[in-house]
């Protein structure tokens, strides 16, 4: 039998971010033609000893109702952004931010920067082959700067009103990744994982009430089956 998940992760972010693509990449180590997400759909990561729910939630407009719902006691939200696009940047703070108002109080939050790949930025995000191959004349500029992101976070932790020193450092918690080439996309999923094992400890010695709630898992799924 299943065990019930001990923690909760939600990514979030405008459509065509690459949600899907990292959670692909991170699942299933490999990068795939996607589909714009209907609702939204949940993976099981076996972390340690624990249970892990990760949900990938659709970022049209029109899905946009159920995002609170998705966002219930989670334990770790990732708010993600495309780094060639600011407007997914501004979304996140106008449009998602006030989603994770249903989170768990001690929610931890990523805010990710995917695709760096289309940007000439890192140049480790990819192999000298590929240089090669491509040529630097079709490179992206980034319209995303990492102090962008980290001034978010902060402004997130000032609307979530954590003290600043009670929260992660911002420059632990600001990601760039590219889903395509698998930049950073291990290191993002690990981080957090085990910054919330600490929280999952101090869930179980609460007692199993105080975990992920079974009858809200329920309508969530229920929830997803019927607008698919
Ligand atoms: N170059 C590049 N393309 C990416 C990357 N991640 C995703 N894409 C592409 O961007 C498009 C959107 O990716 P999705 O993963 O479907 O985006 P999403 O955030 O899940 O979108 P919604 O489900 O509509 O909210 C697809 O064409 C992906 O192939 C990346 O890291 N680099
Ligand atoms: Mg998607």
């Amino acid at each position: 039998m299943m065990k019930k998940p001990d923690l909760k992760v939600v990514l979030l972010g405008d459509m065509n971010v690459g949600k899907t693509s990292l959670l692909h990449r991170y699942m299933e180590r490999r990068f795939q033609d996607t589909v714009s997400t209907v609702g939204g759909a949940f993976y099981l990561k076996q972390w340690g000893p624990y249970n892990i729910s990760i949900w990938d939630t659709a970022g049209r407009e029109q899905f946009h109702g159920l995002g609170s719902m998705y966002c219930r006691s989670a334990s770790v939200i990732i708010l993600t952004y495309d780094v060639c696009n600011m407007q997914s940047l501004v979304e996140l703070e106008d449009r998602f931010l006030d989603l994770t108002d249903t989170a768990s109080d001690d929610c931890i939050f990523a805010v990710v920067g995917n695709k760096i790949d289309l940007t000439d930025d890192l140049e480790a995000a990819e192999s000298d082959g590929e240089r090669l191959r491509r040529g630097s004349a079709t490179k992206l500029r980034k319209q995303v700067h990492t102090e962008d992101a980290i001034a978010l976070y902060k402004r997130i932790m000032k609307y979530r009103m954590v003290d600043e020193i009670h929260a992660p450092a911002a420059d632990k918690m600001c990601f760039e990744t590219s889903a395509k080439n698998g930049y950073n996309v291990d290191l993002l999923f690990e981080s957090v994982f085990n910054m919330v094992i600490p929280l999952i400890v101090k869930k179980k010695a609460n007692g199993p009430d105080d975990t992920v709630n079974l009858a809200q898992n329920h309508h969530v799924k229920k929830a997803k089956s019927g607008c698919c």
